[in-house]
């Protein structure tokens, strides 16, 4: 059995990671972290550096400020990290990525298998199509998201970078009344409102012709089942930076 310490175990996420561990026999929530200590069925600390409980994994799903000092707790802990939050700054992500070294972390801005197979479709469609077509993003989430554009989007624009050797240049919300597209940009656009869930459509526009690769997220159950999967697989690697990509290639 898995022992897991939720950090922003009061939050939307924490509280499907908690009742997905619950109705698993592989996992158990030992304790959460969070900045609302509102009890739950295990006790509540408002820092992993408190946490009396043993543990062999943190799964994270808290707010992008929260993040350094709690990798650092788990650096002291020597525990795994898995990192879901999304909205971290260049010095945040220094922060995991020097822990890393010492601690084998997990990170992905989306924890569905869904989305990381329409970037594989992505990154094969933007090779095919790079000269002739534009490349747009269009993400839609609830009205409680603090970060926009979403970590989602932000990855989906680096993986289509990644096979473009870096040639777009990221136009986010685009307003003019004066200037034209120009074919080197890649547009990433926000919507706000409701109970969306998670929304992500990648469109590539041509003459006359228009492909659209979306994703619709129906539940936050798949983020947190993903969450869950990828914390059975960050507790037996070495220390190191890991993806969603690492953890579908081993199946
Ligand atoms: N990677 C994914 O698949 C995925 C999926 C869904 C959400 N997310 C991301 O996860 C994060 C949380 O999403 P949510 O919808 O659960 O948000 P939420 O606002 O409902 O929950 C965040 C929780 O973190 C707590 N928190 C905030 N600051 C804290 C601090 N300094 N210390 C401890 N706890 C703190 C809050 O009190 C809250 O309970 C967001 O960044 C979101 O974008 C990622
Ligand atoms: O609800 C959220 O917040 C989500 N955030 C992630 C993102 O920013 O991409 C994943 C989808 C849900």
């Amino acid at each position: 059995m898995i022992r897991i310490i939720i950090h922003g175990c009061n939050g939307k996420m924490g509280k499907v990671v908690a009742k997905l561990a619950a109705e698993s026999p592989d996992f158990k929530i030992v304790a959460g972290v969070d900045k609302n200590i509102s009890p739950l069925d295990f006790p509540v600390y408002s820092d992993l550096k408190d946490v009396k409980e043993e543990a062999d994994v943190v799964i994270d799903f808290s707010y992008h400020e929260a993040v350094p000092d709690m990798v650092k707790a788990a650096l002291q802990k020597k525990l795994p990290v898995v990192i879901a939050t999304t909205g971290l700054s260049e010095e945040e992500l220094n922060v995991i990525k020097d822990a890393s070294k010492e601690i084998p972390i997990f990170k992905s801005a989306n924890m569905s298998l869904g989305v990381n197979i329409l970037i594989n479709l992505v990154k094969e469609a933007a090779k095919i199509l790079q000269q002739d077509f534009d490349i747009e993003i269009i993400e839609k989430h609830h009205n409680m998201k603090k970060d926009a554009p979403s970590g989602t989007a932000l990855m989906i624009a680096d993986s289509i970078n990644q096979v473009l050797n870096d040639k777009k240049e990221y136009v986010y919300g685009r307003h003019t009344k004066t200037e034209q597209r120009k074919p080197n940009e890649l547009g990433i656009h926000a919507v706000r409102g409701g109970t969306i869930v998670g929304e992500h459509q990648v469109i590539f526009a041509g003459h006359d012709e228009v492909i659209t690769i979306s994703h619709s997220a129906q539940s936050r159950e798949i983020f947190g089942y993903g969450a869950l999967q990828a914390a059975k697989f960050i507790i037996n690697q070495k220390p190191g930076l890991y993806t969603m990509e690492d953890l579908v290639k081993k199946g």
